[in-house]
């Protein structure tokens, strides 16, 4: 017998819930050890059928297990989440978090046996995409993901920044104002609403994130501090950006201030909302470095500043990865920069969307169906999955030899259409 035949895959059942966790904590080289606070957090918003263990019958003792039922040596979960295309459509996404396998049972194939289960039942569903946060690039690329978002963090030398000391506040009459996580709860989800459905790249926000985030819902592997929020108002009146950041408490031998601001997060629907934030950050007096955070790629922050070298890159990386399931729903979800035709032939080796398909783009949306016509582009299902949010440009996948032109000019043609002017960002992690 190997010893795969003797481990099943398949959805846990709730009493198994303190066993899954506790493979999931080991997994992440976290203590296995769940508390009652674990325990009733995660079993609030945890779906059995959607929370996939590998569980080993062969494994005669083991201290992954406290219930006494069979060892779960490897964890998998999906949750219903909304992924928003260019052109703000939002698109039905299947979020895959909580990958883990136990290390004594690595690389004989369980990621990819819950992988396939997991994105059958999600093609089954209707989702048109699956997104994932990879913890190392080399895992989900044989899966048809691919990286789609890439994620920015700077951080800024204040002193050197350039800034007019004498600024008070932002001009034309918006105004920045301290409030309370009370306040944040109430304003923050609506914002954030407003801002995910502008921006291609970002997802849906649960209740959960907000509790978790304002300090309601405290757990036990997230050290909670207080931290200052700041709001931006429009003259109008209108909430339009919003931050949570805090400071540390450093002072230097000659008696100056040399505090870092870190930032926990920021969003913000209006560039005018966005600038006066970053300047509002960049101009607290003791401050001398802010830490930016998560940001897009093309964040504005460099460029708010006199001397955008004041702010150099702490980390430059690929962040979302999108997995398409349905070539048709996901090319007709979005707009294009121009208008025009493209034959694309996907492939795709776990067959959930391979065919060879016809887009006729255009701004206002497109039309793509099944098509017996002359391919004009050939390319795997996880490089069509980094140009779909337009962030990727097909003519650097054909330098590379990812994708292959079937006719000449096809992948300019392909990036007239498919890339957008700003770059696509997801600002949350999952
Ligand atoms: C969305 C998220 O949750 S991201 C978090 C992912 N989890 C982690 O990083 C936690 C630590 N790592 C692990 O738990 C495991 O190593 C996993 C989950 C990454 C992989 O699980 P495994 O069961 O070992 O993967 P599986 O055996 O199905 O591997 C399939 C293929 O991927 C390759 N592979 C798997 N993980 C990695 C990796 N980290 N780096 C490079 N290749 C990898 C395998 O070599 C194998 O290649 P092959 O098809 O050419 O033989």
């Amino acid at each position: 017998m190997t010893p795969r035949d003797t481990i099943d895959v398949r959805p846990i059942t709730e009493p198994e819930t303190r066993d899954w966790i506790r493979a999931l904590n080991a997994g992440f080289l976290r203590s296995p050890e769940v508390s009652e606070r674990e325990l009733a957090d995660r079993s609030s918003y945890l779906v059995p059928e959607r929370t996939l263990g590998a569980f080993d019958g062969d494994l005669p003792h083991s201290r992954l297990r406290s219930s006494g039922g069979t060892p779960i040596v490897a964890t998998f979960r999906s949750f219903p989440q909304e992924l928003t295309a260019v052109g703000g459509t939002p698109v039905p996404a299947n979020a895959i978090t909580n990958v883990t396998v136990t290390a004594t049972h690595r690389r004989r194939g369980l990621l990819t046996r819950m992988m396939a289960a997991d994105l059958a039942a999600a093609k089954a569903r209707g989702d048109v995409v699956a997104t994932l946060i990879a913890a190392e690039y080399p895992i989900y690329g044989r899966y048809g993901f691919g990286p789609a978002t890439c994620t920015t963090q700077w951080t800024v030398d204040v002193p050197r920044a350039g800034l007019d000391p004498r600024w008070s506040g932002p001009p034309a009459g918006g105004r920045i104002d301290l409030v309370d996580a009370e306040d944040v709860r109430r304003i923050g989800p609506e914002l954030h609403e407003r801002f995910r459905r502008a921006q291609p790249g970002a997802v849906s926000r649960t209740d959960r994130w907000w509790q978790i985030n304002t300090g309601v819902l405290r757990l036990d592997r997230v050290p909670w501090t207080e931290p200052f929020y700041a709001v931006y108002r429009s003259a109008a009146g209108e909430v339009e950006g919003l931050v949570s950041y805090e400071s540390d408490d450093n002072w230097g031998d000659a008696k100056q201030p040399l505090n870092t601001a870190e930032v926990n997060w920021l969003i913000a629907v209006t560039p005018e909302a966005e600038r006066a934030l970053w300047q509002y950050l960049c101009s607290i007096d003791w401050i001398t470095r802010v830490k930016t955070g998560w940001r897009a790629p093309d964040d504005l922050l460099p460029h708010v500043l006199p001397d955008p070298r004041a702010a150099h890159i702490t980390t430059q990386s690929d962040w979302l990865w999108v997995r398409i399931l349905d070539v048709v729903r996901a090319l007709e979800a979005r707009t294009y920069a121009g208008t025009g035709t493209l034959v694309l032939e996907v492939a795709d080796r776990d067959g959930l969307s391979a065919g060879r398909y016809r887009l006729d783009a255009g701004p206002a949306g497109a039309d793509c169906a099944p098509t017996t016509q002359r391919a004009e582009l050939t390319l795997d299902v996880s490089d069509l999955a980094a140009l779909w949010l337009g962030d990727e440009s097909a003519v650097r996948l054909a330098a590379l030899g990812r994708v292959r032109e079937e006719r000449e000019g096809a992948a300019s043609v392909a990036d007239a259409l498919l890339r957008t002017s700003r770059r696509p960002w997801c600002p949350d992690t999952f």
